[in-house]
């Protein structure tokens, strides 16, 4: 008998290896690697994923496997190595790291439905169970008793598929086609039999004879104005015939994108892609670190080294960040590619994305553009893996599976023999080190296209501003400006820096501040509402008419928010269009892209946003960038504090001047003299880096030491910093002398949800043993992490988040 060795779903470190069970013969040659099963575990029926199969067991009472879900892997068998492996790099169970590979969806509810994909007569018992159905569910076909195997050479070949259907259905996922089923002149007679009443019955016959193509029902209906009912007569007679059929939920659908030519490659651009080629040409595994400036052509680049792997018949993985998958991005791949492209970002539905997914699965694309997920895109024959603006931290996975993409995508193309590409303006501090001492192949694009200079930086010391009297938070020479541009009809970007610059509510009297009583942080003001809210738990709470300390009525919001910027640039500049651009602006779906549309096409003088205006976006006539706030990052309590600065700072600027019109940059600031301002407003990069690697090595900072974070919580203080000792302690101990065990320190954040939070930070060069103490401690602390609401030992090894 074969034994199927299957990863169960119970996430825990008892249940962290594979078990055992039975492959009944009705599922054999169905239950193979990759595919998900359903099994008795303990008194429950779970779900598990097949990783391995073997000729016998070592225990002698074995279950059986009670279902497959699956009659194609959902995983690949690299997959289900990767996921060992980012099991032992995370130290996650090695279930989670198979979950996160997959689309939401295949580990929600869902209902399997058998789809017949064919008009063909199924040579097989399988036809009379659809029985002139197109869709039927997977339950019937359970209950039937017909073979498994049976369907499987059905699925092989291309007749039937497997569905798996959200539980909440959002669209549906078949269409009615219309077709007409006569040439022109039999419809002509159709129509001249037709009665003179039948109008909308004509005008149909009237369409089919100029047009021949089949169109969905719905859109026919839409384009003559009629119902269903006048179709209804013309499918009976056979004039036309009505069939059902599948539509992915094609986010991009309706959208056609205007096909793009490869431009021909500048002289900085050829020497840049040449070694990229050239590793694509001889399957030889490469990390390049392509450092760009801002609007040097690096995304040519990109689809030209994709380009060059579709034509080898290989696949492409590129990644963005989440919040530079912006239209524009989209457009210019499925620009390129067309249908060769699958999208996945967060603002997909689940059903959308699970469509998405599965082109790639089936192999109807060979081009995946997405945010850090996408990086276990289900492809079998990797021929380049992309990371665009690699040094953004959203590629590091901040919950469960603590992964970093870079290093994932790094791990896959090692296994294919393909080439990363690393790119970036203003690399990771980590990955500029790495280039320099040659592990990674430095590329460079020191220039602007078209020969476009970067655009002048003007740093506006706001305290001066103050001294002369301008309480306002636009400075004069900002204000000048933007009405000169006004004046030209161009177009200016306006930045506020938002993270660590929130609104908070303080009196004017006695300087208290609303917290929130459960998480030691200020309240955000929220404008529409009038309500105070928590950003890190769900409190929220009026606003105060007077203070709760002193009762003075003197209490009022500080700090600068989208909406107050927007008002007080109204005020100043009456006749300006402003579109602003925040979460709240962009919370409806499609709503982002409508505003860049709008800023796009000139429908506004001014754009003012957040972070998510701050990448990605190329538009030729944006000649003026104002940052507000330019310094906020800097106060935050995070090493990475003044390349998070540089790094803003020049993604910013590099909006101005792109194309033919030359861009100008006013950064306003508090600390015009601190390097990363400074340097950045130079555009100096490569002496920015050498600073900052001073200072992180003084200080024992990545580069130079690795971090392994440690953050304990528990809603009673005491215990978390008593646990926090113990762990401080054993690691003292354990670790060689080199390493450097801080702690316990509460965190910066040192209560969320009323729960106390202390950490221990590890610095270290070389540690083979650290994983195996962390396990250890992992193991000791496992039945007091088990409780509700009971202790939580979270371990990062590559940590971003600091606080
Ligand atoms: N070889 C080329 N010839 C002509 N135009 C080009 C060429 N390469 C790129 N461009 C154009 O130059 C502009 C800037 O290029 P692109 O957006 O690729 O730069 P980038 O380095 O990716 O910028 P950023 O990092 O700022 O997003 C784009 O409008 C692009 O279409
Ligand atoms: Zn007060
Ligand atoms: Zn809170």
């Amino acid at each position: 008998m074969t034994i199927a060795n299957v990863i169960v779903d119970v996430p825990s470190q008892n249940t962290n290896r594979p078990f055992d069970y039975g492959i009944p013969e009705k599922f054999e040659g169905i239950v193979q690697p990759g595919v998900r099963v359903i099994i008795p575990f303990g008194p429950r029926k779970i779900m598990g994923y097949v990783v391995s199969i073997s000729e016998e067991s070592d225990f002698s009472k074995i279950k059986n496997i009670i279902d497959v879900l699956d009659v194609t892997p959902v995983l690949t068998e690299e997959l289900l190595e990767l996921g060992k492996w980012l099991s032992r790099k995370t130290l996650s169970y090695y279930i989670s790291c198979l979950q996160v590979m997959l689309p939401q969806v295949m580990k929600a509810k869902y209902r399997k439905e058998l789809w017949k994909l064919t008009d063909e007569y199924l040579q097989s018992d399988l036809d009379p169970l659809f029985d002139g159905r197109a869709v039927i569910d997977y339950e019937e076909f359970e209950q039937s008793n017909l073979s498994y195997k049976m369907l499987r050479k059905h699925i092989d070949d291309g007749e039937v598929d497997v569905h798996y259907e959200v539980k909440s259905r959002e669209t549906k996922k078949v269409t009615s086609m219309l077709e007409p089923q006569m040439d022109t002149m039999q419809l002509e007679e159709v129509l001249v039999d037709l009665s003179k009443q039948a109008k909308k019955q004509r005008a149909i016959v009237e369409y089919f004879m100029d047009h021949k193509e089949p169109i969905t029902k719905k859109q026919l209906l839409q384009t003559l104005g009629t119902t269903a009912a006048s179709v209804k007569p013309l499918v009976k007679q056979g004039v036309l015939q009505e069939y059902e059929q599948e539509v992915f939920r094609d986010p991009y659908g309706n959208r056609n994108f205007e096909r793009t030519e490869p431009f021909p490659l500048t002289e900085e651009q050829s020497q840049a892609i040449t070694p990229i080629l050239s590793s694509i040409e001889q399957r030889q595994h490469e990390v390049f670190l392509l450092h760009g400036v801002t609007g040097s052509g690096k995304t040519e680049v990109y689809l030209q080294s994709i380009q060059q792997v579709i034509d080898n018949g290989k696949e492409a993985i590129m990644l963005v960040p989440e919040i530079a998958l912006t239209p524009q991005m989209v457009e210019r791949f499925k620009g390129r590619f067309g249908s060769k492209v699958a999208v996945l970002h967060s603002a997909l539905s689940a059903g959308e994305k699970y469509d998405e997914w599965r082109k790639i699965q089936r192999k109807e694309v060979q081009v995946v553009v997405g945010a850090r997920s996408a990086i276990f895109a289900p492809f079998s024959n990797i021929g380049i893996i992309i990371i665009d603006e690699e040094h953004e931290n959203s590629y590091k996975q901040e919950d469960r599976t603590r992964y970093h993409a870079r290093d994932v995508a790094i791990e896959r193309a090692s296994r294919h023999g393909s080439p990363v590409v690393l790119g970036s303006a203003t690399p990771a501090l980590e990955s500029y080190a790495r280039a320099a001492k040659g592990n990674y192949h430095l590329l460079t694009l020191s220039k602007r296209m078209n020969n476009a200079v970067m655009p002048e930086v003007e740093l506006v010391d706001m305290r001066e501003e103050l001294h002369e009297g301008n309480r306002s938070m636009f400075s004069r020479v900002l204000k000048e400006k933007i009405e000169a541009r006004l004046a030209r009809r161009e177009q200016v970007v306006l930045f506020l820096n938002r993270r660590g610059y929130s609104t908070f509510v303080m009196c004017r009297d006695c300087g208290h501040v609303m917290e929130c009583p459960h998480c030691d942080i200020a309240l955000t003001y929220h404008k529409n509402q009038n309500r105070l809210k928590c950003h890190y738990c769900s409190h929220e709470e009026p606003m105060p008419t007077e203070c709760p300390e002193c009762e003075s009525k003197t209490i009022r919001y500080f700090g600068t928010g989208t909406q107050k910027v927007e008002e007080v640039l109204q005020q100043l500049i009456p006749e300006a269009e402003v579109i602003r651009m925040d979460v709240d602006t962009t919370r409806r779906k499609g709503a982002h892209e409508k505003l860049l549309q709008q800023f796009g096409d000139k429908k506004a003088d001014i754009l003012l946003g957040t972070q998510m205006i701050a990448k990605g976006l190329d538009f030729g006539n944006v000649t003026l960038v104002g940052v507000l706030a330019a310094d906020a990052l800097l106060n935050l309590p995070d090493f990475r504090a003044s390349e998070k600065t540089f790094q803003l700072i020049t993604q910013v600027s590099g909006r101005a001047g792109r194309h033919e019109k030359p861009g100008e940059v006013i950064i306003q600031t508090y600390t015009p003299e601190h390097y990363s301002v400074e340097l950045a407003s130079q555009y100096e990069y490569e002496q920015f880096f050498q600073e900052e690697m001073k200072l992180r090595k003084a200080f024992n900072y990545p580069p130079y030491y690795f971090l392994t974070l440690f953050t304990v919580s528990h809603p009673n203080e005491l215990k978390v910093q008593e646990v926090t000792q113990k762990i401080v302690q054993f690691m003292r101990q354990k670790l060689s002398d080199q390493s450097m065990v801080l702690g316990p320190t509460p965190s910066a954040l040192t209560r969320i949800n009323n729960r106390y939070r202390y950490q221990c930070m590890v610095k270290y060069k070389k540690e083979p043993e650290q994983r195996k103490l962390v396990e250890r401690i992992l193991h000791y602390y496992e039945d007091e992490m088990k409780q509700e609401n009971g202790l939580q030992i979270v371990v990062d090894f590559q940590p971003y988040q600091l606080m």
